[in-house]
């Protein structure tokens, strides 16, 4: 473990443990992907807020399990207008499994992003989607390299950073959908005001998704303001009436 590393909460430290432990798939992928900003594009079309609902069965700082068919979730989410679903595929801290992915990705028509913690080459071959996350703190300098193996396999990519050191690198390696995460690594606490501080300096070509602790529709109003392209929310959704909660989200512009 390197130096910055201390830094990580114990449970970011277990996470990133594990998945350098997790081996890949045993054959390369090549996916055919459904374009994510066309997504984005036509739920802004049609008058929606542009939401990437989360299959998110529990995580670190959540309580308990929710233990639903995750294509039972996925199809509720896209009832509620979501434009792109996140499915979970850590198995160890969030519940999930690839094999959630395959069953999401062939039920419905939306964009698939895999939510992991992908740090080597082969993982990337583990199950197909749509998106695949790299966070920048995790992969470090092999950012470049990780970006263009994921895309020779027809993947989108979505880079998330923290702050601008991150981002600028994030810019640097080419990345074109970037996801800024409201939740700091060190002490697991969700502030709005980090994509509000970041979100000035991401390039207007590229993607910009809000992530993490968008909790009502006056946090999914405060995002869009400050310039999310499309916002990533898991919690809030998956608490109570995914349906209904999904709706709540995309119809955030337009309802009172
Ligand atoms: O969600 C966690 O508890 C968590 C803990 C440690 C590292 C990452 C974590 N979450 C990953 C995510 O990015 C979120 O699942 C996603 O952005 C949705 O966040 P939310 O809407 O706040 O559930």
């Amino acid at each position: 473990m390197d130096a910055s590393e201390d830094e990580l909460a114990p449970e970011v430290r277990s996470i990133l443990a594990a998945a350098r432990d997790r081996s890949g798939g045993k054959s390369r992928v090549s996916v055919d992907a459904r374009s994510f900003p066309d997504a984005v594009d036509a739920a802004e079309a049609d008058g929606r807020v542009p939401v990437v609902a989360e299959v998110k069965p529990t995580s670190p700082t959540t309580e308990g399990t929710r233990g639903d068919d995750p294509v039972e979730l996925a199809r509720k989410m896209v009832g509620g207008g979501a434009t792109a679903l996140s499915v979970l595929t850590e198995p160890d801290h969030f519940g999930g499994s690839t094999e959630n992915l395959r069953r999401v990705r062939e039920a419905v028509d939306v964009p698939v992003l895999r939510k992991d913690f992908v740090v080597s080459e082969a993982q990337l071959d583990a199950v197909e989607a749509d998106l695949v996350l790299l966070i920048a703190r995790f992969v470090g300098d092999d950012l470049p390299d990780l970006l263009s193996a994921a895309r020779e396999r027809g993947f989108q990519v979505l880079v998330e950073v923290h702050d601008r050191a991150e981002l600028d690198r994030a810019v640097e390696a080419g990345a074109d959908i970037i996801g800024v995460n409201n939740r700091d690594l060190a002490k697991l606490e969700v502030d709005l005001e980090t994509f509000e501080r970041v979100a000035p300096h991401v390039p207007d070509d590229a993607t910009l998704l809000a992530e993490s602790g968008v909790s009502s529709v006056e946090d999914a109003r405060r995002m869009r303001a400050a310039g999310a392209d499309a916002l990533l929310v898991g919690t809030a959704i998956m608490d109570g009436d995914v349906r209904a909660n999904t709706e709540r989200f995309t119809t955030a512009e337009t309802s009172e």
